[in-house]
């Protein structure tokens, strides 16, 4: 899994935080503030529904790896204004896939 990729965008939005507006969509969802960014979150994530609903009628696939793509990245700037890096994200999914880990050898070893 590309996780590299991850890491490096979020390196890159840390480095917007502190760069010109004019210069930086991100710097400038930044200096609008947190209300505007959770306005993004919203926006993008019913784009996702949409596009993953017409994905089923047209069997085109690309506009929902599209739109979850910007639901991420908008997430990723929305973890960002609050400080939080994506690494806790990615420990609270392993957290939660080795204790489902941990139920399975349990249930296996019955
Ligand atoms: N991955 C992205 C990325 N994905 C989506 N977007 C932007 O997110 C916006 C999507 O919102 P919309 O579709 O609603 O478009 P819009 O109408 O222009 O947005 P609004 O005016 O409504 O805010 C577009 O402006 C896209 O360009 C992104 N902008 C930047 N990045 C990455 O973030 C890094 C830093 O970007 P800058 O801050 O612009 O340097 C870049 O190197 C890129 O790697």
């Amino acid at each position: 899994m590309k996780t590299d990729v991850l890491a490096e965008l979020a390196a890159t939005l840390e480095q917007r935080k502190n760069a010109a507006e004019d210069s930086s969509y991100v710097a400038s969802l930044h200096a609008k503030g947190l209300n505007k960014i959770l306005e993004k979150v919203g926006e993008e994530s019913i784009e996702t529904i949409i596009a993953a609903k017409d994905s089923v009628i047209s069997g085109d696939k690309s506009d929902v790896i599209y739109e979850t793509a910007d639901l991420w990245f908008h997430t990723l700037v929305m973890l960002s204004h609050l400080d939080i890096g994506p690494d806790a994200i990615l420990d609270e999914l392993a957290r939660r896939f080795n204790l489902s880990g941990l139920d399975e050898k349990a249930s296996r070893s019955k």
